[in-house]
């Protein structure tokens, strides 16, 4: 038992000490695998840090140079505010300069308007002593016509009935031309002392402590007007004075002479004292009153003419003469001398007026400048206008005599069967104005297509009214037009930015020719065609908008360009591609419109920035009438297409003036070609030719009708400028559609 029990008891022994060594093997290898498990664990944990570090580390790099970026943009933009800033500074210095200069002339007209009316006071205050003098003569006139009458009813009754009916006449007459006189002058007198009243209280209602210049300038215009309207008043009536004194001194002369004739007769038969004092005296009356007509006619004329009055010894005496005798000669001096004085302020009226219309001519520009400005900012499409010279066989038709007349730098007149009508333009150039002159005021949209703007610029008018001429110019390019100026004035600008800009040119070139669009530069240079003969089919080119609604040809070849002269190569070369003809109008007409789309991407070196601008140049066709034309078969077919094509762009001009919903930019090709530049995203200019002459009156009068219409249209102008990310991205794409490899770029 005892011996069991130690066996047992070893044995338990055994099992704890096999156990016991078993658990620790096993504590080991768990505690080996837990800790290989956790190494793992951290090893993995370790690598995941090691890689959020380094993107971390990545990101942050990243940032730091976005941020770098975005500072410098900060800064660049910072700086544009500044010079932007500045700008508007300078802008608004030069505002308040306009503003002074403007308030300055307009206390100078005011002054001279004061000038006026104290002169027309003073005016108003020698007619009143005139008319109070002709009143006096008249009294004394009546009196002495009454005393006579007197005597000759009591002394002498015996008189024959004919004297008595001549002497009456001949006494009455001078009264009732003093009577008249006097009637026009209180008329007068009345007239000027309306228009003072009125002229007063213009001023006192148009006044206000601040004047400001809008709201002057329309009364100024008014009282110009009104100035302008009294002077041609005063005129007339002076005329009219003139012409009643002259039938009056007439009159009086023959009255005189009958009198005298009839005098002598008697004198012969019954030499009676008491008739030779009657016969004396009415003959002294009506000398007398011969007299005063005669200085009146002279005082009339002198004011007419504006010559100097009677003042010196020989003019004296040649008053004088006129007044016929030594008691007169000191009525005839105070004559002169009231002469001189209405001399001097009439002298002085003239100038004033001139001051007037000078200031109000040069205000009118400033007015039409700012206007201009204004319209232009609005999105307006900008209009001029250009009268072509007359040509020979306008001047054999009508005459030399034109039509139309510039009247100013803004406006024409239209000489029209129910009277002169005007119409107002942004400008219009005289059939003097030269290519140059024109292209100065067209010199400011190259800028902007350069600014990445879109640029149209047309020329419209009837057959022969010099759009080509204006467009493209001469055939010798001895005054070239738009086009090659155009073209020089995009390469000088480009020289000019060359330092801060990547330029780059291409242009594409198109004739719409019976409705259908040909690319002009498809052929090779230099190849002709029979003028009048259709060419080989090119290839199909389509008009299509872009997403921003610019409008682009599909199809249509287009080169680049690295000078002037390449460009304008390439243009010579769509020139001989041009369908032109001759017809009875023009023996170079145009038979299709041309258009010459040029665009112009500027790369901006500092901020990388890319933007697009896009010039179309549109000499159109002119519409015409087959009767004038003499337009015949094939012939015929084209000016039904001109024509055509030019109803549709008159029905989308009449849709976007009258700002309908729906606008008929599909009903032609043309209409389609133009439809970024009337009413869309482009800074456009319309130059509406005309002719001077009366036989195209209906369509010079048509055009001009259509362009005041275009001129209501506004467009809305953007410019097309994208990032530099944007541009690489839209690069990277072009490559891959064309199957090119492209490279990795960080953004
Ligand atoms: N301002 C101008 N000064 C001198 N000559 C001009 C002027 N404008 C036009 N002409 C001349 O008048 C003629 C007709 O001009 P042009 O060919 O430019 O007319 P058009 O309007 O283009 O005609 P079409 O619509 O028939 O093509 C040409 O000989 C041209 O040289």
């Amino acid at each position: 038992m005892e011996t069991m029990k130690k066996r047992h008891l070893e044995t338990v022994q055994g099992l704890e000490e096999r156990f016991q060594i078993t658990s620790q093997k096993t504590q080991k290898w768990i505690l080996q695998k837990v800790r290989s498990y956790y190494q793992k664990k951290l090893n993995a944990l370790r690598r995941i840090l090691d890689l959020y570090q380094e993107r971390v580390e990545k990101n942050k790099a990243e940032w730091e140079t976005k941020v770098a970026s975005l500072t410098t943009q900060n800064k660049h933009l910072l700086e544009e505010q500044r010079a932007e800033r500045r700008r508007s500074e300078e802008e608004a210095l030069q505002w308040q300069m306009e503003k002074n200069k403007m308030l300055e002339l307009f206390s100078k007209r005011m002054d001279a308007l004061q000038c006026h009316q104290a002169t027309t006071l003073q005016e108003l205050q020698m007619t009143r002593q005139e008319i109070g003098k002709v009143q006096d003569l008249m009294v004394s006139a009546q009196e002495q016509q009454e005393a006579k009458e007197e005597t000759e009813r009591s002394d002498n009754k015996d008189l024959t009935a004919q004297q008595q009916a001549g002497s009456c006449s001949v006494s009455d007459q001078p009264l009732e031309g003093a009577n008249a006189r006097l009637e026009e002058l209180k008329k007068n007198l009345y007239q000027r002392e309306r228009e003072i009243t009125e002229l007063l209280k213009a001023e006192r209602r148009s006044v206000p402590p601040v004047p400001h210049c809008s709201v002057l300038l329309p009364t100024v215009i008014h009282k110009a007007h009104a100035i302008c309207c009294s002077e041609a008043e005063t005129r007339a009536l002076l005329d009219k004075m003139i012409e009643d004194n002259q039938v009056a001194l007439a009159e009086v002369r023959d009255k005189l002479d009958h009198l005298q004739n009839a005098a002598d007769k008697s004198d012969d038969r019954e030499k009676t004292v008491d008739k030779e004092w009657s016969n004396d005296s009415i003959l002294t009356i009506l000398q007398d009153t011969l007299r005063e007509y005669e200085v009146c006619h002279v005082a009339l004329d002198c004011i007419k003419s504006g010559e100097n009055p009677v003042t010196n010894d020989c003019e004296t005496s040649e008053m004088e003469d006129i007044v016929g005798r030594e008691t007169n000669a000191h009525k005839a001096k105070n004559v002169g001398q009231q002469l001189l004085l209405l001399q001097d302020q009439l002298k002085q009226e003239r100038e004033d007026k001139k001051k007037i219309i000078e200031n109000y001519t040069s205000e009118r520009s400033t007015r039409k400048k700012y206007y201009n400005m204004v319209e232009e900012m609005k999105g307006k499409i900008r209009v001029f206008c250009r009268i072509r010279p007359m040509n020979q066989s306008e001047a054999s038709q009508g005459g030399v005599a034109a039509a139309v007349d510039k009247l100013d730098d803004y406006s024409v007149s239209v000489e029209t069967p129910r009277g002169p009508r005007d119409f107002v333009f942004d400008r219009v150039f005289s059939a003097e104005a030269s290519q140059e002159d024109l292209f100065q005021d067209t010199n400011r949209l190259i800028q902007s297509v350069i600014d990445g703007y879109n640029v149209c610029i047309f020329a419209y008018g009837q057959t022969g009214s010099g759009k080509t001429f204006t467009m493209v110019g001469d055939k010798d390019q001895k005054n070239p037009g738009i086009m090659p100026r155009s073209f020089n004035a995009i390469f000088d600008i480009m020289r000019d930015n060359g330092s801060k800009f990547d330029f780059k040119v291409s242009a594409y070139m198109l004739e719409l020719y019976n409705d259908k669009l040909q690319d002009l530069l498809a052929n090779q240079a230099g190849e002709t065609h029979a003028q009048t003969q259709p060419r080989s089919p090119a290839r199909r080119v389509e008009i299509k908008r872009n997403r921003k609604g610019v409008v682009f040809a599909q199809g249509a070849e287009t080169k680049e360009a690295s000078s002037t002269q390449e460009l304008y190569a390439l243009f010579q070369q769509a020139c001989a591609n041009r369908h032109i003809a001759a017809t009875k109008m023009n023996v170079e007409s145009s038979r299709s419109h041309l258009i010459v789309g040029i665009m112009v991407e500027s790369r901006n070196l500092t901020n990388g920035s890319v933007s697009t601008g896009k010039l179309s140049l549109v000499d159109l066709a002119g519409s015409e009438r087959a009767a004038k034309t003499g337009a015949k078969d094939h012939q015929l077919k084209e000016a039904n297409s001109i024509n055509k094509s030019l109803s549709a762009l008159g029905d989308v001009i009449s849709a976007l003036s009258a700002d309908l919903p729906h606008v008929p930019y599909r009903n032609s090709k043309l209409t389609q070609v133009m439809q970024d530049s009337l009413g869309g995203n482009a800074k456009t200019l319309m130059i509406v030719n005309i002719s001077p002459s009366e036989c195209n009156l209906d369509e010079t009068l048509t055009s001009l009708i259509y362009a005041t219409r275009v001129k209501a249209i506004t467009n809305n102008a953007q410019r097309n400028v994208e990032s530099k990310e944007i541009a690489q991205l839209k690069e990277m794409v072009m490559k891959l559609k064309s199957g090119q490899t492209v490279e990795e770029v960080n953004f």
